[in-house]
Parts: structure tokens; C-alpha cells; sequence
């Protein structure tokens, strides 16, 4: 049987952070809405079969028609309504997915995703089940403690910024998500945390990539404006 591969890119968040009237994922970066960028990284994307655009429910029929139909987004074959957290929308969109091998998760909020972040995530996920896109720390890391004191540094060169896409098996993925859905109040950040704190199992780092940024505070729009700039 043919490997399929889909993804699903979350835009259903309010971005309480970047204190802007019109939601983060619909500012224009260089005349484009943030979240056109990795919309289009998957569409051109070779093996990428279908992606599933996660929403406020409001939103829906302006991403359908002013990003999805506008731009020729022809593999968003689905747009769902989120969740209150980000969980909850990676379990809507795991849900619409469907049965496939591979699914790829991804911030709508991360617009530079690239050809070679996916080849390296595609490789992983074959090669391991469950990889993340991720890459070494720069700085220093502290972990304080509850008065707000370093208490103590982990070692460096085991300290990485994880990143999306986190791409997974998509029974592996889906089985966790559903026993998490089940606990009360889950503390989880990222979708290998899910993975972890379910079945125990790990994701592979994989290389992303420094420009693979979050849209998430002001100054981070002013970053994506200079790394468009250079392209
Ligand atoms: N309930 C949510 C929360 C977040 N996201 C998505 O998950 C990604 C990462 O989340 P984050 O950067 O935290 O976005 P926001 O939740 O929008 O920002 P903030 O935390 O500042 O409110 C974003 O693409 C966001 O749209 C989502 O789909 N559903
Ligand atoms: C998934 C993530 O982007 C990995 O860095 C991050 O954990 C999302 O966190 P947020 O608080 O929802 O932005």
C-alpha cells in the first residue's frame, strides 16, 4: 500500500502574547498572512498528500476563501474549529486527518518551515516512529527555583529548542492524544510531550533549523520581515 502522509497545521490559537487586534497567524508578513508561508511549504511539498487547517470557528470561511482558495492551497482538504488549548486542536485535527501513516504537526505560527526541515522530519519518522524538529540552545539555560533563583544548569549539550513540525505514526499519535483527552487538565506543551507522558515513548530530535521561528511577541514580526527580506 502507498505511504500517506498528512499534515495538520494549527491556527486556532488567540496569540494573548503578541497584543494585536487581528490574530497573529493572519498578520501580513511581507503583503502574505503568517500562516500562507507553511501552508505553501506543504502544498509544494512531493510527499505530502493532505493537509487539515485547524481554526477558530469563526474563521473557517475566511481561511477557506481568503487563504485556501486565494492562494490555490489545493491539499487543505479539511478546515476544522480548535480547541481552547493547543491539545485540544491537535486532537481535532488528528481526528479530521483520518487514517494515515505519517502525520506532520504543525504551528500555523511558524512560517519558516522548509523543503529540508520536512526531508529530515520524513526520514526521521520512517527511521524512528516519532521525531521533532529541534535544535542545539545558544544560551545558558537556568532552571529556577520556586523563589526565582538559578537552582541548577542543565548540561548544555543535551539542551535543545524544540520546535514543529513533531511528526509521528499516526495510530502512535492519535492512541496517545485520546488516553490524554481523558485526564483532567493536562500540563502538556508540545506533542512529543503527549507521547512521553502517555506511553514513555521518545521522538528523535531531528535538525530544524535557527530561522524556524515562532510568531509569538511583537519583535518576532520584525525578525520574519528581515528573514523574507533575505530571500
Ligand atoms: N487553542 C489553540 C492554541 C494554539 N494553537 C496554535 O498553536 C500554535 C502555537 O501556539 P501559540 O504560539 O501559543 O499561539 P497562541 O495560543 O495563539 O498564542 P498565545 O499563547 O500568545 O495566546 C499556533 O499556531 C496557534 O495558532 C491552536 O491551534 N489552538
Ligand atoms: C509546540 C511548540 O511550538 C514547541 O516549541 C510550543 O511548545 C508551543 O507552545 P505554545 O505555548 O503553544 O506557543
Amino acid at each position: 500500500m502507498e505511504e500517506r502522509n498528512t499534515a495538520v497545521v494549527l491556527a486556532a490559537g488567540r496569540g494573548s502574547r503578541m497584543n494585536s487586534d487581528i490574530q497573529k497567524q493572519y498578520l501580513l508578513i511581507k503583503g502574505r498572512p503568517v500562516l500562507y508561508y507553511s501552508l505553501a511549504q506543504f502544498q509544494q511539498c512531493l510527499f505530502i498528500d493532505e493537509v487539515v487547517l485547524v481554526t477558530g470557528r469563526e474563521e473557517i470561511d475566511y481561511c477557506r476563501k481568503e487563504i485556501v482558495q486565494k492562494y490555490g492551497f489545493t491539499k487543505v482538504q479539511k478546515i476544522v474549529a480548535g480547541g481552547k488549548e493547543r491539545y485540544h486542536s491537535v486532537y481535532e485535527g488528528l481526528k479530521a486527518a483520518g487514517t494515515c501513516n505519517y502525520v506532520y504537526i504543525h504551528d500555523g505560527a511558524r512560517p519558516f518551515l522548509s523543503r529540508e526541515i520536512l526531508e529530515r522530519a520524513h526520514d526521521g519518522v520512517r527511521q524512528y516512529g516519532a521525531c521533532v524538529a529541534a535544535m542545539p540552545v545558544k544560551d545558558t539555560i537556568k532552571i529556577s527555583d520556586a523563589q526565582g533563583f538559578a537552582d541548577y544548569t542543565p548540561p548544555r549539550e543535551q539542551v535543545w529548542a524544540v520546535q514543529t513540525p513533531q511528526v509521528f505514526e499516526y495510530r502512535l499519535i492519535t492512541e496517545a492524544y485520546a488516553e490524554l483527552m481523558e485526564r483532567e487538565e493536562p500540563a502538556v506543551t508540545d506533542d512529543a510531550m503527549v507521547l512521553e507522558t502517555v506511553t514513555g515513548q521518545k521522538a528523535k530530535l531531528v535538525w530544524g533549523s535557527y530561522e524556524n521561528i515562532k510568531i509569538t511577541t511583537p519583535e518576532d514580526l520584525k525578525i520574519a520581515e528581515i528573514f523574507l527580506g533575505e530571500t
